[in-house]
Parts: structure tokens; C-alpha cells; sequence
């Protein structure tokens, strides 16, 4: 557990997921990344497979605008749609272009299974379930991808070739929105279940889906280390 604190309702999310958010955040990709050890081609394949998550994740996200019940929660899905789409696939971009591939090549690419898998059990779990289940689900890729960049800003290995992914994700940017999405899911359970939100009946279920999302997100990794 790092001291990155995105408050109370992940707090108990992280640590109802028993070792799965361990073998999320600390994968051997995530090591792979940290000591500079992981393959280049690797690192690619995840990162055109996760341009393709970052268009599901928007849409996802775009999602919590349409189920959001205050302004306020408009207002912050809005801001991590915008987040994504015009700051975080920069990184994407970028280092796809370095390698030669270009944009359309991105967008069009095939999508692997598990990435397939994931974006669309999160899109389901809105689309099925309210506000909260939608977050829920969406939890674990914002909290962990915060998490591991801000602990791999510190520990990460002074060689790696990857410190420009590390320092998307540790950057007071991508924090600054994890800790607003942070107060505004706090806020939202809050509002909908009470103080007493993890006693209430609804929060099994809700486990359920961070859980979940978490046990794709190792998966997602394991499909990154296989490579193309
Ligand atoms: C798979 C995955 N999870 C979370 C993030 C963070 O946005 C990402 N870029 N990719």
C-alpha cells in the first residue's frame, strides 16, 4: 500500500479485494516498467492494446454523465473524459508515432480479448447497473494507474526507458484528477447509501464490480507481458 490517499470508499474497495489489488499494482509488468527489464515489444503491444481501452474508458466515463445525479458529478466525469482524450492518449500517441505507428493505425488496431473483455464489462456494469456501479468498476484502473505512478516515481530504476509512461501517471495532473474523482465517488456514495455505506445492502455487489475490474486489469497486464 503506497500513501496515495483517493478516499474512503476505495480505501475499502482496495482492501476488501484481499491480494488482488496486490497483483494488480505490483504485476511483473509494472516491474518490468519500474527496473527498465521489460521488452520494448512488450511495452508496445500494451500500449496500441491500451490506446483502444482509453476510447472505451471515455466512453465509459462519458457514461457517468449521463447517470450522474448532481452537477457535480457531471461536472467531474466530464473532466476525466477530457483528461483521457486530450491528455493521457498523448502519451499513446507519441510514443506510438516514435515507433512508426501512426494514429489511424491505433484506432483501427485489433483489439485482444482481454481488452475486449474489460472495457465492455465496465461499460455493461453502467449500463446494466446506476451511478455507482458504473464507479465501482471504474475505480480500479484510475486508482491503480495513480497509485503505481506515484510509487514508481520514486522507486523506479534511474535507466528505465520507461519514465515518461511514469511520469504520466505520478504527474500532479493525472493526481489532481484522481483525487477529484476520489472526493466525488466519496460524495456520490455518500448520497446515495448513507455514512454507514459499507454496512449497507447495495455494497457487496459494489465490491463485486472493483473486484472484478481489478482481477482485468492483472489480466490486462498478462496480455501486455505476452506480447503481439
Ligand atoms: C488498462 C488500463 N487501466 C487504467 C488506465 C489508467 O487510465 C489505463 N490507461 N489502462
Amino acid at each position: 500500500m503506497t500513501g496515495v490517499a483517493y478516499g474512503a470508499a476505495f480505501a475499502h474497495w482496495r482492501d476488501g479485494c484481499g491480494d488482488g489489488w496486490r497483483a494488480y499494482t505490483h504485476h511483473a509488468f509494472v516491474e518490468g516498467l519500474e527496473r527498465g527489464s521489460l521488452p520494448r515489444a512488450a511495452f508496445l503491444h500494451y500500449l496500441v492494446q491500451d490506446y483502444l481501452f482509453l476510447v472505451h474508458f471515455a466512453r465509459a466515463w462519458s457514461l457517468g454523465v449521463v447517470k450522474a445525479e448532481t452537477l457535480d458529478e457531471m461536472k467531474t466525469c466530464a473532466s476525466t473524459v477530457d483528461a483521457l482524450v486530450n491528455h493521457e492518449m498523448s502519451l499513446h500517441v507519441k510514443i506510438c508515432a516514435e515507433a512508426g505507428i501512426d494514429e489511424a493505425t491505433l484506432f483501427a488496431a485489433t483489439e485482444e480479448i482481454e481488452n475486449v473483455a474489460y472495457t465492455r464489462y465496465v461499460m455493461d456494469a453502467g449500463l446494466q447497473g446506476d451511478f455507482l456501479d458504473l464507479m465501482a468498476a471504474l475505480a480500479p484502473c484510475c486508482f491503480g494507474y495513480g497509485e503505481i505512478g506515484a510509487r514508481l516515481d520514486g522507486s523506479a530504476d534511474a535507466q528505465t526507458p520507461y519514465r515518461d509512461w511514469i511520469e504520466t501517471y505520478a504527474d500532479e495532473d493525472y493526481q489532481g484528477v484522481m483525487a477529484s474523482v476520489g472526493q466525488m465517488i466519496d460524495a456520490a456514495v455518500l448520497r446515495r447509501l448513507g455514512p454507514d455505506f459499507a454496512k449497507s445492502a447495495r455494497w457487496p455487489a459494489l465490491q463485486d464490480r472493483f473486484a472484478t475490474a481489478t482481477r482485468l486489469e492483472v489480466a490486462f497486464w498478462d496480455m501486455g507481458l505476452r506480447g503481439a
